[in-house]
């Protein structure tokens, strides 16, 4: 078996495949390694022989998860380097070392899908758009504070934005004009979202004339995948292009 992480800023992406990457067998999503460590001990059936990652946590951290994976499963994890180019598709960053490692392996994994122009945007922590060019060529992309960044700033520098979660989650059923504090933040910070999302299609729809696929990925997709309808909404978009930079032959 194999198991994949994708260590995000909030939250780590975790799913064991078959070793010949067809089969999905078991999958979660964690808000720390403890927690990560945790599922995978009580994990039914369990045998991981080899491990790949993405992360974008600071080295530190990151090494310390590899040497944990080490001690408790015994595998040396690989993970996802910077790269200029991978097949056809070339990082378009002035210095491709510094694009994020899961903007970049989105990109693989939506070029592999789409084989024609693309728009990938993630919905995370902090919300990425990237733009592929019909021949590979990733031409740059935005980034913007994702849902829960957003709401945070607001309850950080204002004395009278204060809710509960619970009315949180019940605020964003429909997109009406607030008429409590909770909807009136939820709402308007779905809509930025949106907002953001649309502006995007704007600027694929001028630069990708002959036409392209729109992918849509992280926690917080299904809140904007009805602002593109065509959009192909893939959770597991990273680790699509985690198994192309990292092939475990
Ligand atoms: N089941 C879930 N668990 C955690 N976060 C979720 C879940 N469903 C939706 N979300 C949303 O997804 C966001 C995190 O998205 P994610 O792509 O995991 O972020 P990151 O990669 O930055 O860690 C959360 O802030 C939350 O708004
Ligand atoms: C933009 C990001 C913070 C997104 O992280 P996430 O929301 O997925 O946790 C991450 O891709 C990153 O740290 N990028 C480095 C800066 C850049 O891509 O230009
Ligand atoms: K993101």
């Amino acid at each position: 078996m194999i198991l994949e992480l994708d260590c995000g800023n909030s939250f780590i992406k975790w799913r064991v495949i078959s070793v010949d990457g067809t089969q999905r067998l078991l999958a979660g999503v964690v808000d720390s390694d403890a927690a990560l460590f945790e599922s995978l001990a009580v994990a039914p059936g369990l045998r991981v022989s080899r491990c790949r990652l993405v992360s974008v946590r600071s080295d530190a951290e990151t090494e310390q998860l590899v040497a944990r994976l080490r001690e408790s499963l015994g595998v040396d994890a690989v993970c996802a380097q910077p790269a200029s180019q991978v097949g056809v598709v070339h990082n378009g960053y002035e210095d491709f070392r510094r694009l994020g490692l899961d903007r970049w392996l989105a990109v693989l994994g939506a070029y592999h899908l789409g084989q024609r122009a693309c728009l990938v945007v993630d919905l995370g922590t902090a919300v990425t758009a990237d733009f592929v060019s019909a021949s590979g060529m990733h031409l740059g992309g935005f980034i913007c504070p994702g849902l829960p960044l957003m709401r945070d700033q607001l309850s950080t520098h204002t004395r009278r934005i204060r809710y509960d979660r619970q009315v949180a989650l019940a605020a964003l059923q429909e997109l009406e004009p607030g008429r409590s504090t909770a909807e009136a933040v939820e709402r308007g910070c779905v809509l930025m979202l949106r907002g953001f999302v649309a502006e995007q299609l704007l600027q694929a729809q001028a630069r990708f004339p002959e036409g392209f696929e729109v992918f849509l990925t992280g926690g917080d997709a299904d809140l904007v995948r009805d602002v593109v309808p065509g959009a192909q909404v893939v959770p597991d978009l990273v680790f699509v292009g985690l198994a192309i930079a990292c092939p475990l032959s």
